[in-house]
């Protein structure tokens, strides 16, 4: 699946180009969509204010507010009339089947023996869905590409768009079978996330992504579908659509190396669930001309097939897929620790002033791995203990401290060795507490529901938000132990050394 994380600061708002401000006025009547899209969308718009009636509350609107397209995963409701149309749009037989499974609610099962290195899926091209699809209003399409807008929030717009037709779009049996609320942190409320993952630098990343989810749809509103209401009517383009879409985009778009890197939906090849337990990604394959995956084990019949959505931490599976892999069985796991300079630092504004020098502030997170921590992380360790009598190396270890720069990373102060390993010893135990507060305190925590559905929504959110903070703090338990041997290493060389020197003097006496 696609690098979600990246996407909506590099490539989003920021390729915006100036759309060619059409007013209303100014509009063409050409532009309207045919008489058969309007009296399908307006079905559309019937069903999509129907559903929000009522539901402006704040507390049950994340919770019970419903779209009028996709499903419920948990069932396998719309997933035989999606296979039919797959087959019936040009997907060849395949060795699997839709099932209900164990892990990831619905995903594809053998249905026959799989062999190791086998080529398996095949979806064509026609298939994808891209930013190159046609639109069912081919008006609304041109609209948006004729504003520039990039690749990410003209699929979420496209996906609504579809959605919106109904069985007129040929991607009607595809839609119906999405999830009508993809497991994402786009649908946990800001509450929410202060409460459940208070201690996991996850809810920073979430509360950003939100932002820019909305940020873009702002965006997109004022912009655009303001000035051509007649394409993008509000009751159907909005918020809750959006998130909606972006959710199913955040967690299925896969991006295909061997197309440069082209982002697509692919139906069918979506419905794989990942395993931290294989390697294997889809790709498009130049010489059969399709989506496919190489296995990496063998199946047998019955058993479900998985691929990797990619190197992703624990947290960063939460962020997009709205899952959290079981504890210790993700290698590729890694926890954001925040470091700080110390504001009763002699040197304080100096070394402000070199991180900021290399695109550093003041406070920042490094991922910890429970093979360790990165060589940055050790560097901006250096910079915050470092005495006033070093401040000519203060640029040096900023430098090393940036992921940005090239400069040599591998730095090593011994003479300030100790206290640098303290320093992040300090910062890894105040995690700890953090998390070890949140896991002990969940166990009573009062859920604040008034029906049978909000509490199963509830208990969902913190047993995710137990799970994660369990394995990044984890992750902090092994690296507090490899700190603590450290230092007593250093500390027992020291004190060898120390009595060795005693030893010499007392002879020499
Ligand atoms: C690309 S879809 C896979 C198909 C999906 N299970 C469905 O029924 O539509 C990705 C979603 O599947 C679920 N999923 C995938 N792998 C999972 C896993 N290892 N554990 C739990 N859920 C998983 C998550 O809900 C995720 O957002």
């Amino acid at each position: 699946m696609a690098e979600a994380s990246r996407i909506l600061h590099t490539t989003l708002i920021p390729n915006f180009s100036t759309p060619s401000h059409k007013t209303p006025s100014s509009y063409s009547p050409r532009s309207h969509p045919t008489a058969s899209h309007s009296s399908r969308r307006t079905t559309a718009l019937v069903r999509c204010s129907i559903s929000t009636v009522g539901d402006t509350s704040r507390t049950t609107s994340a919770a019970t507010r419903t779209i009028p397209w996709g499903c419920d995963v948990d069932s396998l409701e719309n997933a035989e009339a999606l296979q039919k149309w797959l087959s019936d749009s040009g997907l060849p037989p395949q060795k699997m089947a839709i099932e209900r499974v164990d892990v990831g609610e619905r995903g594809l099962v053998a249905l026959k023996n799989i062999r190791k290195g086998e080529k398996l899926l095949f979806v064509p091209p026609s298939l994808f869905i891209t930013a190159d699809s046609d639109w069912s209003c081919a008006e609304a399409g041109e609209v948006l590409k004729r504003n520039g807008v990039p690749d990410w929030p003209l699929l979420a717009t496209y996906l609504i768009s579809e959605a919106s037709f109904m069985k007129s779009s040929r991607w009607s049996s595809y839609i119906s079978a999405l999830p009508r609320q993809p497991y994402s942190l786009l649908y946990w409320t800001r509450a929410e996330l202060d409460k459940y993952l208070e201690a996991s630098q996850i809810r920073e990343r979430a509360i950003e992504r939100i932002n820019d989810v909305t940020g873009t749809y702002n965006d997109l509103r004022l912009r655009i579908f303001s000035q051509y209401p007649d394409l993008f009517p509000e009751e159907v383009f909005n918020m809750e659509t959006f998130k909606w879409s972006f959710g199913i985009l955040f967690s299925r778009l896969v991006r295909l190396p061997s197309m440069d890197g082209r982002v697509a939906l692919v139906p069918w090849a979506d419905m794989l669930n990942h395993s931290c337990e294989v390697e294997t990604f889809l790709d498009y394959d130049k010489s059969s001309k399709g989506v496919v995956f190489t296995t990496d084990r063998p199946y047998q019949p019955g058993e479900q097939v998985f691929i990797s959505y990619g190197k992703k931490s624990n947290g960063e599976l939460l962020l997009s897929y709205g899952f959290v892999p079981k504890e210790g069985t993700n290698p590729r796991d890694s926890v954001q620790l925040a470091l700080s300079l110390q504001k009763s630092d002699k040197c304080y504004k100096e070394k402000v002033e070199a991180l900021r020098k290399h695109g550093l502030s003041p406070s920042q997170c490094y991922p910890v791995q429970v093979t360790g921590w990165p060589l940055e992380l050790m560097a901006y360790a250096y910079l915050a203990v470092s005495p006033p009598s070093m401040n000519g190396k203060f640029d040096e270890m900023a430098a090393a401290a940036s992921n940005k720069t090239t400069s040599k990373k591998d730095i090593r102060f011994p003479e300030i060795e100790e206290e640098a390993l303290q320093f992040i010893l300090d910062s890894c135990e105040s995690s700890i507490s953090k998390y070890s507060r949140f896991i002990q305190q969940s166990g009573s925590m009062d859920l604040d529901v008034t029906s049978p559905k909000q509490l199963n929504r509830k208990l969902f959110l913190k047993q995710l938000a137990v799970d994660i903070c369990t394995s990044e703090r984890r992750i902090l338990f092994r690296s507090q132990y490899i700190l603590r041997r450290k230092l007593r290493d250093i500390r027992s060389g020291e004190l060898r050394a120390l009595n060795l020197f005693d030893g010499f003097r007392k002879l020499f006496k």
